[in-house]
């Protein structure tokens, strides 16, 4: 069996003993997910372990994949019968099976974000509150918290310590709005994310025999990432591994980043308690990383206090040190990036999918993008905007949702006038109120609409019964492709894209066109059993942000957030926006507690980098709207100073912001400075833009010359780069002493000639 000789000793034991509970906490990079891939290896193969008594919970979807295709090298297509995925996706086929024990269709609508934001803003309204002191984000944040600590609305409501004490709970009306929501979605036939999770918790506490049930059939239980659970999805595994204990879970508490979404470190605790006689493994060897890198992230995590006790070392080269690249603006940053991407693949033939570019919020993603589209270099993003919430993506699937499920609400609201039927939102509002005034399925208020609106809103409304009627025949008799082409053609929705001939109404139209190619693949794949539209549908539903990956044979660089990248490696990683308030987060500077999971956060980015790490920090960037003037991070520093290196040649043009000159790191007044300019300056002040001339007269710039030095009445002096005659729009590069560079187009610009 040559794949178990590649494990070290302990690794070695986590694979073979798979009998009884065992738990992993390890740093990063030791091999916990390839001890989980190759425990359920050993299982099928040696001990001839059915694949179907084998249930594995990862992070993300993708991890599943991958995890999947490794296993399948080891012992054949046999894999195909494992159970494994994330947790939402694993307890949303049992919840489909299951769904009439909990009074669901088996065809229930997963609402994503949106959907659940939408449905509060209307219950808000409906309420008549102000929606400035409800905000949407701010009560979905609080449903979800009490949900994914396993508080029901009734025990919100008749319990106050469930609400908590901060702001968002004093708010009186918050119990009764996570009432209505909850009714309302259950109205819809719909769950939201955290109901996958909330209710498979119910269905195995009231229905014994339902968790008898898969409590057999799931002989084999594992977890990755187990540091990011919450109580919810922990309780659901404790009760699947109670009766056989054959648990295995890893994580890696220095990698925890979930908390503010409600993961529970103390789940650590809690299986030690509730699984006494637990095998515990340590695992040391990091087998990713360089020294370089593998001590940096012990540097850094080592300032953490609450951490529990662990070793990593690395018999890997000792590599090169972190390169630290610091840049004017934004957009310099992302220059710099694409230049050592280029050249570093020019220097020793890497490919784009050596590197990525991780960054702590989606928006950062522009300006990298823009350098990385300008040096043709293939690259994908993951998250952020992702296909899926494109509006006419959005459009056509709350069709498609809507002819699986004629009472989703959100998806209703979404079509009923799209294409324009002449009926307003003022009938909108009426149906549903009719339907939950009188406690009747939205469906039948639709098919007696004439009970309901005056004649002619209730003729268009019939129109639309009818083609959703003819819409539901088609989701029941044809598979999801065949069904979803029908219902873009007859919806109106293709036609109306067709007709707008702007470039973005083309794109819309090439979107929805790529919907369907995805639903034709989805269809076609061996993969796939249930080549229905429902089932099409809840596997779009449960995308993760590191999933969405159609164009897997390409050669791309990776830009995602530090969240998306958990439990990924790659060669080459850029660390962007290392600045104070950006990263650390300004919304995690209040306590500690908030400070240490930045700081796990940073130690997780470190430790994805296999061979080279950068770190990249910018003097200003646009942020709110509006130019910021930034600090290095504090993270930077953090780091032994002996692993990282300054690189000038991209970071050579000094700005002349008043900030000390002093790499980070580098002296020891830097830190002083750093406190001191922290004291100072608490509130970010945008950038003081330029005052002009007293003699300042724009110049003739017709005949304006590379090189020429300009003032500009808000950016101050400059040298004129660059001057682009494209076409009509003649365009100057110009780079601003204080501001970075600047593309003025001539028609517009006010520019003095100063020599
Ligand atoms: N014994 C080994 N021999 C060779 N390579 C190994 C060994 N163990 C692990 N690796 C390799 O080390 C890398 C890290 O392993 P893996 O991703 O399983 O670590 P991990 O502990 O899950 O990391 P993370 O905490 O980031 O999720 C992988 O490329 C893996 O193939
Ligand atoms: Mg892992």
């Amino acid at each position: 069996m040559d794949y178990l000789s590649t494990l070290n000793e302990p690794q070695y034991e986590g694979v073979v003993n798979t009998d009884g509970p065992s738990m992993i906490i390890a740093g990063a990079g030791s091999g916990k997910t390839r001890v989980l891939t190759f425990r359920i290896a050993y299982l099928i193969q040696e001990k001839k372990v059915d694949p179907f008594n084998i249930l594995a919970l990862t992070f993300t979807n993708k991890a599943a994949k991958e995890m999947r295709e490794r296993i399948e090298q080891v012992v054949g297509s046999n894999a195909r019968n494992l159970w494994m995925g994330t947790f939402h996706s694993v307890f949303a086929r049992i919840l489909r099976a299951e769904a009439e024990k909990l009074g669901y269709p088996s065809n229930f609508t997963i609402y994503d974000a949106d959907d659940s934001k939408s449905l509060i803003k209307t219950i808000v309204k409906e309420y008549g509150l102000d929606d400035k002191v409800y905000k949407p984000n701010v009560v979905l944040n609080r449903i979800s918290g009490a949900k994914n600590r396993l508080v029901s609305w009734q025990e919100y409501i008749n319990n106050p310590i469930y609400a908590g004490d901060d702001a968002a709970a004093q708010k009186p009306e918050m119990g009764r709005i996570y009432k209505t929501y909850c009714l309302r979605c259950f109205k819809a036939n719909a769950m939201d994310f955290d109901d996958l999770l909330f209710n498979t918790n119910v269905l195995f506490r009231d229905h014994i025999d339902v968790l008898n049930k898969y409590q057999q059939r799931f002989k084999y239980v594992m977890v990755d990432e187990f540091q990011d659970t919450n109580v919810s999805q922990y309780l659901i595994t404790k009760k699947l591994a109670s009766v056989t204990q054959n648990i295995a879970v890893v994580g890696d508490d220095a990698q925890s980043i979930y908390a503010f979404r409600g993961a529970n470190i103390e789940n650590i605790l809690n299986f030690e308690k509730d699984f006494p006689d637990l095998k515990v493994i340590k695992l040391e060897q990091n087998y990713r990383s360089s020294q370089n890198i593998v001590k940096a992230a012990n540097s850094v995590i080592a300032l953490n206090k609450g951490q529990l006790q662990k070793t990593v070392w690395t018999a890997n080269g000792e590599g090169n040190k972190i390169e630290l690249i610091k840049a004017i603006s934004d957009n310099e940053e992302g220059r710099f990036v694409a230049s050592a991407i280029f050249e570093k693949k020019a220097s020793d033939s890497s490919k784009n999918s050596d590197f990525a570019v991780l960054y702590r919020t989606n928006s950062q993603s522009r300006a990298i993008e823009e350098a990385l589209r300008k040096s043709g270099i293939n690259y994908k993003i993951f998250g952020g905007l992702s296909f899926y919430q494109r509006k006419e993506i959005k459009d056509l699937m709350a069709y498609l949702r809507y002819a699986m499920n004629p009472e989703d609400e959100q998806s209703f609201r979404r079509i009923i006038n799209l294409p324009k039927r002449g009926i307003g939102t003022t009938s909108v509002e009426k149906i549903v109120v009719a339907a939950f005034e009188h406690d009747i399925p939205l469906w039948e208020v639709l098919t007696n609409i004439n009970s309901f609106l005056p004649g002619r809103v209730a003729n268009a409304v019939n129109e639309f019964v009818t083609l959703i009627k003819n819409f539901k025949i088609s989701a029941d008799t044809k598979d999801a492709y065949e069904a979803a082409s029908h219902i873009a053609k007859n919806s109106g929705l293709l036609k109306e894209l067709y007709a707008d001939k702007t470039v973005e109404g083309l794109n819309r139209y090439e979107n929805v066109q790529e919907l369907l190619n995805a639903i034709k693949e989805f269809v076609d794949s061996p993969d796939v059993e249930d080549k229905g539209l429902g089932a099409f549908l809840q596997d779009v539903a449960l995308l993760t942000d590191t999933d969405n990956d159609k164009d897997e044979n390409q050669d791309y660089v990776s830009l995602m957030t530090i969240h998306s990248s958990k439990g990924l490696e790659f060669n080459n990683v850029f660390i962007v926006g290392l600045e104070e308030d950006l990263f650390p987060s300004q919304m995690m500077l209040s306590s500690r507690a908030d400070l240490e999971e930045e700081r796990r956060l940073f130690y997780v980015a470190i430790t994805r980098a296999k061979k080279n790490l950068y770190f990249s920090y910018a003097l200003s960037r646009y942020r709110f709207g509006r130019l910021m003037n930034c600090e290095p991070s504090r993270f930077i520093e953090e780091v032994d100073p002996s692993f990282i290196f300054v690189n000038t040649r991209y970071g050579s043009r000094e700005p002349k912001l008043g900030r000390s000159e002093n790499p980070p790191g580098f002296s020891s007044n830097y830190a002083k400075n750093l406190i001191a300019n922290r004291k100072q300056q608490t509130q970010k002040k945008p950038l003081q833009y330029h005052k002009p001339s007293a003699n300042f007269r724009p110049s003739d710039i017709s005949e304006l010359q590379e090189g020429q030095k300009v003032e500009h009445p808000k950016f101050g002096f400059g040298k004129v780069r660059k001057i682009d005659v494209n076409g009509a729009n003649k365009k100057a590069q110009v780079v601003f002493e204080d501001f970075g560079e600047k593309t003025l187009l001539l028609a517009f610009a006010k520019l003095r000639i100063v020599e």
